[in-house]
C-alpha cells in the first residue's frame, strides 16, 4: 500500500496549479507530474500527517493487493484484451460494488453497481473529469468531453441547441444516403468469407458525422484506406497505454520508447483533417453569405454544429481557431467510432440469435412491406422493438466500457469515505452484468426493455451513455441512426456470427472492440424490392 503515498498532497497541488479563468489548463499537460509531486511533497516536503489521513480512509476501501510504487500497473501489462479482462472483471469482485486501484501513485476507484454509481452520477457536484483523461488532451484538448467548471457550462449550453430533435431530423436524409451506400459497399462481401464489417461501418459513421455536424463530405466510404480512421486506433491504443503505465507519463521515457514520435504523427493527421475542415466549411459559408443565399439546404445547414461554433466565432470573438478545433476533434471521434461499435456489436448479437435478427426484421417488413424506400422520422418512432436490440447491444457491449471523474472532496460513496483527489471509474460493461439487476445477465435479451420491464429499474443501473449533468450529448442522434443503418442493413441482408459470446476476446481501448476483427458473415435475403425513390 505504499504505491499511495503522498497522493494527497500530489492531488491537492495540482489544485493549486488551476488557474481559475482556465480550470482544466496546465496541470494535465505535464506529463510525469506525479513523479514529480511525489519527489517535491513527500520525499522532501513533510506532510506525513495529511498522508496517513488519507491513507487510512482510501485503506479502508477493499482492493487488489498493489505493488510498491507502481501499484496494480504490472496487473495490467498483459495485451489488451488480458488488460480488460483485468479490469473489468478481476477488479471487480467486491459484493460491494467498488474496489480501490492504484496505478502509480494515483488511487482509482471502479464502480460498478447501481446504487453506487448513482452517488456520482447523480450529483452536479462531480463533474469533474478523471485526471487521466489528461492523455486525451494532446488531441482533444478541453472541448466538451474532456473541459470542466465554467468552461465546460458554456459550451455545453452553446452547442446543446444544435442537437435538439427537430435539427437531427434533418439528417434522415444523410443518414439513409450513407446507409444506402453502405449495403451497396457490401455487397462484394455478400455470400463470401468472414470479413471485418467493422471497419464499414466507421467508414460510415465517420461519412455520416462529417457531412450532419460538419457539413464537409469526404466520401470515406469510397476510400477505405483512410489515413484517419487508422490514426484514430493508433491514437486510442496510446491514450489507454499512457493512462495505465505511470512510467510512460515521464516525458523522457516517453520520447525514448519512440511514443512521442508516433503520437505526433497522429496528431498531424488527426489536427490536419480538423483545420482542413474548418478552412472549408467557413469558405462555403462565406460564399453563401455573399451570394446571400437562402435555399433550404443552407437554412438547414446554418444550424449544423460547426457553423453554430463559427456562427458563435463570428459574433463573440471569443473562440479562436484551436478553440473550435478542439471540439471538431471531440465531436468527429465521440461521434463517429461510438456509434461504429454499437452497430458492430449489435449486428454480431443479431448474428448469434437468428431468432432476434428475424423479430427484428418482422418489424422492419410491417414498416416497409416490400418497399425499398427511405427510412422517414416516423418511421424510426416505430422502430420500438429494434431500439430494444439496440439498448441490450448498448448494455452487453456498451461503446463506452468505462468512464472517470475525479473527486473534488472527500466523499461518502456506498458504505466508504473516498478521499478527495480519487479518480472514480463507472464500469459499465460490469455494472451492466450485475445480476441483482438484469437477470441471466450474459444472455441477449431485447424484451429487457420494453417498457413494462424497465419501470421498476434503478435508472443508474443501465448508462451507456452516461448519466446526469455531463452524459452524451449526442444519444438522440445516435440512436436515430443507428435506426436508418440496421433498418437498411436488415432489409437487405442476413447477419451470421462465428465466434461464440463465451469465447470473445474484447479489447476496451477508450471504444469496446472485439480483439478479432473478422467473425461476421452476411448473407442476401433474395427478396425483390421495390425502390419508389
Ligand atoms: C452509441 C453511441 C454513443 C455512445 C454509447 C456514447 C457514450 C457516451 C458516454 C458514455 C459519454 C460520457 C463519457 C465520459 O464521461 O467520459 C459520452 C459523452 C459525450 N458524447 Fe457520446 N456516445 C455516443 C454517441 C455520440 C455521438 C453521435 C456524439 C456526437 C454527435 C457524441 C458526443 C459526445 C460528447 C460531446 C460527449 C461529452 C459530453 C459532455 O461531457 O458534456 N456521442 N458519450
Amino acid at each position: 500500500m505504499v504505491a499511495g503515498l503522498g497522493i494527497n498532497n500530489i492531488t491537492q497541488d495540482f489544485r493549486l496549479c488551476i488557474d481559475p479563468q482556465n480550470p482544466v489548463g496546465e496541470r494535465y499537460d505535464k506529463r510525469g507530474k506525479d513523479f514529480y509531486f511525489f519527489n517535491k511533497h513527500v520525499i522532501r516536503g513533510n506532510r506525513l500527517p495529511a498522508i496517513k489521513h488519507m491513507l487510512s480512509i482510501i485503506n479502508k476501501i477493499p482492493g487488489p493487493k498493489t505493488t510498491f510504487l507502481l501499484g496494480n500497473a504490472l496487473e495490467l501489462m498483459g495485451t489488451p484484451s488480458e488488460n480488460f479482462k483485468v479490469a473489468s472483471r478481476e477488479f471487480c469482485n467486491n459484493s460491494c460494488g467498488l474496489s480501490r486501484t492504484w496505478i502509480g501513485l494515483k488511487p482509482h476507484l471502479l464502480i460498478y453497481k447501481s446504487s453506487v454509481a448513482e452517488t456520482v452520477l447523480n450529483s452536479q457536484k462531480f463533474i469533474e473529469k478523471s485526471t487521466d483523461y489528461f492523455a486525451l488532451h494532446s488531441w482533444l484538448g478541453t472541448g466538451l468531453l474532456t473541459s470542466t467548471g465554467a468552461k465546460w457550462h458554456k459550451r455545453r449550453k452553446m452547442l446543446t441547441p444544435a442537437f435538439h430533435f427537430k435539427i437531427l431530423e434533418d439528417f434522415v436524409d444523410i443518414f439513409n444516403r450513407q446507409s444506402q451506400k453502405l449495403v451497396k459497399n457490401l455487397e462484394a462481401k455478400c455470400g463470401g468469407k468472414p470479413f471485418n464489417i467493422f471497419s464499414y461501418l466507421t467508414l460510415c459513421t465517420l461519412d455520416i458525422i462529417l457531412e450532419s455536424a460538419m457539413g464537409r463530405s469526404i466520401n470515406a466510404q469510397d476510400n477505405s484506406n483512410s489515413d484517419y480512421v487508422r490514426a484514430i486506433y493508433d491514437m486510442c491504443s496510446h491514450v489507454v497505454e499512457k493512462q495505465t503505465r505511470p512510467w510512460l507519463q515521464i516525458g523522457l521515457i516517453y520520447k525514448l520508447l519512440g511514443y512521442e514520435k508516433k503520437e505526433k504523427e497522429c496528431l498531424k493527421i488527426l489536427h490536419g483533417f480538423s483545420y482542413e475542415t474548418i478552412k472549408e466549411r467557413r469558405k462555403e459559408l462565406k460564399l453563401l453569405k455573399n451570394t446571400k443565399k437562402t435555399d433550404d439546404r443552407f437554412e438547414k445547414k446554418r444550424l449544423a454544429f460547426l457553423d453554430m461554433l463559427l456562427e458563435y466565432a463570428e459574433e463573440h470573438e471569443a473562440l479562436s481557431d484551436e478553440d473550435i478545433r478542439e471540439e471538431v476533434d471531440t465531436f468527429m471521434f465521440e461521434g463517429h467510432d461510438t456509434t461504429a461499435a454499437a452497430l458492430n456489436w449489435t449486428l454480431y448479437l443479431f448474428g448469434q440469435y437468428p431468432e432476434i435478427q428475424d423479430k427484428a426484421y418482422e418489424e422492419i417488413e410491417s414498416i416497409f412491406g416490400k418497399s425499398d424506400r427511405d427510412v422517414t422520422s416516423s418511421d424510426i418512432r416505430e422502430m420500438k422493438y429494434l431500439e430494444c436490440c439496440i439498448k441490450e447491444a448498448l448494455r452487453l457491449f456498451p461503446s463506452v466500457p468505462m468512464f472517470g471523474r475525479e473527486l473534488k472532496e472527500d466523499t461518502e460513496i456506498g458504505d466508504y469515505v473516498v478521499p478527495a483527489g480519487t479518480n472514480v471509474w463507472i464500469l459499465t460493461y460490469t455494472l451492466h452484468r450485475d445480476p441483482d439487476v438484469f437477470s441471466d445477465p450474459d444472455a441477449f435479451i431485447p424484451e429487457r426493455f420494453f417498457p413494462e420491464n424497465s419501470v421498476s429499474r434503478n435508472p443508474y443501473a443501465y448508462v451507456p451513455f452516461s448519466a446526469g449533468p455531463r452524459n452524451c450529448i449526442g444519444q438522440k442522434f445516435a440512436l436515430m441512426e443507428e435506426k436508418v443503418v440496421l433498418s437498411t442493413f436488415l432489409r437487405k441482408y442476413k447477419v451470421k456470427s462465428l465466434e461464440k459470446i463465451k469465447d470473445l476476446k474484447l479489447v476496451g481501448e477508450l471504444i469496446l472492440r472485439p480483439e478479432r476483427e473478422t467473425i461476421l458473415k452476411i448473407f442476401p435475403r433474395n427478396e425483390k424490392r421495390i425502390n419508389p425513390n
